[in-house]
């Protein structure tokens, strides 16, 4: 069997938790993180980051793509090579765009090359949702698309979920950070019946406005019980850039992930109208936003 030398993986960047569809469900976007991996002949690991904000991501052994490196290399019961590490930066960190996920399944996937692809597709990705906690993110970022996942008697169903082609996520990245475990510290432990069938309802419509595109559903659909009312004091100006992004013409406004970017999904007519609205609207809450209208992303992690 003849030895990879190098490999590179891009990852896309993903929005989770749609609104409703906390912890299970989540898109990939057209945003996306590249990582190379060549084995080195000896020594232990390098880390080169380029890209915005490259200085804030660790360099040594707690960088999360290694450690996710690492992951596979124990589970296969093999010691992982030393490795020189290329990081081309293009998901902002800790926004709630799926950061952390893209670092766990390029670790994971550059890992399996290397190691000559001992594991499935399916293995990796249960590494994947092991190690992050939830699947909404890892799973989008792994295979692409809009996916639900939901726990089986023997693991992970996964399904895709359709997705109109007249539907435009539109992301407003603000300019600080919010790191994912911190947004999950505010969060209670238990809910009421209300908020349980509240939300229940409201993913299924999700599901079909989704599908179908039909304005009514999806304006009805966008809402929240489980997360969004304990986060978004967390994010200055949620309701100002809400009202202006729905003002605008957009179907609704949601967290992105963990936030603090906010996804608000409009169809193609008035998807510049909402960036600008979202734009303006933290502008004058007094914070600085990137706001992109981006598509859905349908490859996944890709080996280049
Ligand atoms: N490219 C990367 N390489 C290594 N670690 C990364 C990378 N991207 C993100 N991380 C790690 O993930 C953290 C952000 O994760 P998290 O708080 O879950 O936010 P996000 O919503 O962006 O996933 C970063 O602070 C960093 O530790
Ligand atoms: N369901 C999770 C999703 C976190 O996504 P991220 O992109 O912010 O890492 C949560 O809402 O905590």
């Amino acid at each position: 069997m003849s030895v990879i030398s190098s490999v590179t993986v891009n990852v896309p960047a993903t929005t989770a938790n749609l609104g409703p569809g906390f912890d299970c469900i989540g898109a990939a976007l057209t945003l996306c993180n590249q990582f190379k991996f060549t084995r080195l002949d000896e020594g232990g690991l390098t880390i080169h980051v380029t890209g915005a904000e490259a200085e804030r991501v660790q360099t040594d052994e707690s960088n999360l793509l290694y450690q996710a490196f690492l992951k596979l290399y124990q589970y296969i019961d093999q010691t992982p090579p030393p490795v020189k590490i290329e990081i081309v930066l293009g998901v902002p960190l800790a926004r709630g765009l799926g950061s952390s996920a893209t670092a766990i399944v390029g670790g994971l996937v550059a890992a399996n090359q290397l190691a000559g692809e001992p594991l499935s597709q399916v293995q990796v990705m249960e590494i994947a949702i092991a190690m992050e906690g939830h699947p909404d993110n890892v799973v989008p970022a792994f295979i692409g698309g809009c996916r639900l996942a939901a726990t089986s008697d023997v693991g992970w169903e996964i399904c895709d979920v359709p997705w109109h082609e007249s539907i435009v996520p539109v992301v407003a990245i603000p300019n600080f950070e919010l790191s994912t475990s911190e947004a999950r510290r505010v969060l209670p432990t238990e809910f009421s019946r209300a908020d349980a069938i509240f939300n229940t309802a409201h993913l299924g419509l999700l599901l079909r406005g989704l599908e179908t595109g039909k304005g009514e559903w999806l304006r009805a659909a966008l809402q929240d019980k489980l997360h969004q009312p304990y986060r978004k004091a967390l994010i200055p100006g949620y309701d100002a850039v809400n009202t202006a992004a729905v003002a605008a013409g957009a179907y609704g406004m949601v967290i992105s992930g963990a936030g603090p970017t906010l996804l608000a999904l409009a169809d193609v007519a008035h998807s510049s109208d909402v960036e600008l609205a979202m734009a303006s609207a933290w502008k004058t809450s007094g914070i600085d936003a990137v706001v992109r209208s981006l598509a859905l992303d349908t490859q996944g992690a890709t080996i280049l």
